[in-house]
């Protein structure tokens, strides 16, 4: 794994596959020594590259090239507002899923909102009119109910809607089964089949706008076949609604492209290769605006969680290394068992042995990883948790009355704490006595 990083190097081809590495024997981001960072700032700390998630955009922006596309960046997947806002300033727009992420996006990048496609099941009316004042691209609707409702604000505010109906393909993909959504047994999406139906239904509405179709079939996919076979169901519904005088003028493939987050070599350029055939082959043949809703690719493996060793224990036959971060701080290995590299800040000799390296939260299900391998460390050693850049900082809670840890965006050698660390008084702010 060490043997890897120390082969990184800014002109191979996989030159943005991962922005933290080795130098002078202690790790950096980009530039950055972390070290540093976690001194002036503190652990927990996330810190982002900026460099690497331009280069994920631009790798997505170059593959897709060929055809008129808007790559509205899934905000779930990190909501920093200093993220937004780079993404906006380089040409991005967004794919939001409640009146909370549109309230970034107008804060972070208000231009961007006319790029901005709205999905989500349960979207309720304050979101909805929010929505459509503020002028977004369209809605995913989700279901015919949806769709009711939302003729009923677009007439009572007078504003026409535009609308996709994102269809479930019943595709699958293979993922975890949290973060699947694409098949009929998952509650996402209108089933492709009653689809045409409730276009034509709504083709007649004075103040629906039937703009496109949206598919999403889940998160984390790394064999990119399933998204072929979604968009091929997808047009076969166009080339139907058509038939019948619908014309529409975008298709929304959604996100989902995995990433590796193992210590494999990984070609992220080739990976976006690779999902860009599928999605053209399938789409080429229409004359239809493209819309792409990548989150996890652009900035997962942008970041990284850096934590404190505060103790390290054994029970019985193993040894726990306990850190200041927790499962509040990053959820993913304790709700998906998902692997994330835990490296060393500091590159050491020590000899490796397996461990759990675990949080302080008091659940048992509160672990970073299990039996890994690590160097020996000790109380006060710094580690870094790598590609947390996505659904980390965005999935943290104040579990146990923790607060929040701090974000910094690195940009080379320079580098900005862009949200600082929550405090316990703000945790008291919206209590009642
Ligand atoms: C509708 C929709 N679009 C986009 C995304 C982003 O997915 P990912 O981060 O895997 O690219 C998600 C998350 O699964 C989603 O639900
Ligand atoms: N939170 C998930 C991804 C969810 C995608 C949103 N539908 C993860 O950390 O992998």
């Amino acid at each position: 794994m060490l043997l890897l990083r120390k082969n990184f190097s800014r002109s191979s081809p996989i030159a943005t596959a991962r922005p933290f590495a080795y130098r002078n024997r202690a790790l950096s981001c980009d530039q950055t020594s972390l070290a540093t960072l976690a001194a002036t700032h503190g652990t927990p700390l996330y810190v982002y590259s900026q460099q690497h998630i331009l280069g994920r955009l631009a790798l997505f922006q170059q593959a897709f090239a060929s055809r008129p596309h808007t790559i509205c960046y899934a905000v779930k997947a990190n909501s920093a507002l200093a993220i937004l806002k780079l993404l906006a300033q380089n040409g991005a727009g967004f794919d939001i899923v409640s009146g909370g992420e549109l309230a970034r996006v107008v804060k972070a990048a208000k231009p961007a909102v006319k790029k901005t496609v709205f999905a989500g099941v349960g979207k309720q009316i304050p979101e909805i009119d929010a929505a459509l004042k503020a002028g977004i691209l369209l809605f995913n609707v989700e279901s015919e109910s949806e769709l009711a409702l939302l003729a009923d604000r677009a007439e009572l505010l007078k504003i026409p809607a535009r609308f996709s109906l994102r269809v479930n393909p019943d595709v699958f993909a293979e993922t975890h089964p949290y973060i699947s959504t694409g098949l009929s047994a998952h509650k996402f999406g209108i089933d492709i089949n009653a689809a045409r139906a409730i276009y034509r239904k709504a083709a007649k509405s004075k103040y629906l706008i039937p703009t496109g179709v949206s598919v999403h079939i889940g998160s984390q996919i790394r064999a990119v076949d399933p998204f072929g076979a979604a968009l091929d169901r997808v047009t076969s519904l166009i080339q139907q609604l058509k038939k019948d005088g619908i014309t529409l003028t975008h298709i929304d493939a959604g996100g989902g492209l995995g990433i590796e987050y193992t210590d494999a070599p990984f070609d992220p350029a080739a990976a976006v290769a690779a999902y860009a055939k599928q999605v053209l082959e399938a789409t080429d043949h229409l004359d239809l605006h493209l819309l792409l809703e990548p989150g996890r690719f652009l900035v997962a493996q942008a970041g990284a969680l850096l934590t404190t060793v505060v103790n390290v224990k054994k029970n019985g036959n193993k040894t726990f290394v306990i850190t200041d971060a927790g499962m509040n701080d990053l959820i993913r290995p304790a709700l998906y068992q998902a692997h994330h590299q835990i490296l060393p800040v500091r590159q050491t000799s020590a000899k490796s042995s397996p461990v759990d390296i675990v949080g302080p939260v008091c659940e048992s299900g509160d672990f970073f990883a299990r039996d890994r391998d690590l160097p020996a460390t000790k109380p006060g050693d710094l580690l870094a948790i790598l590609d947390a850049g996505a659904y980390g900082m965005s999935l943290t809670s104040n579990y146990n009355t923790r607060t929040r840890p701090p974000e910094v965006l690195v940009d080379g050698a320079e580098s900005r704490l862009i949200r600082r660390r929550e405090t316990i008084k703000d945790l008291f702010a919206p209590e009642l006595p």
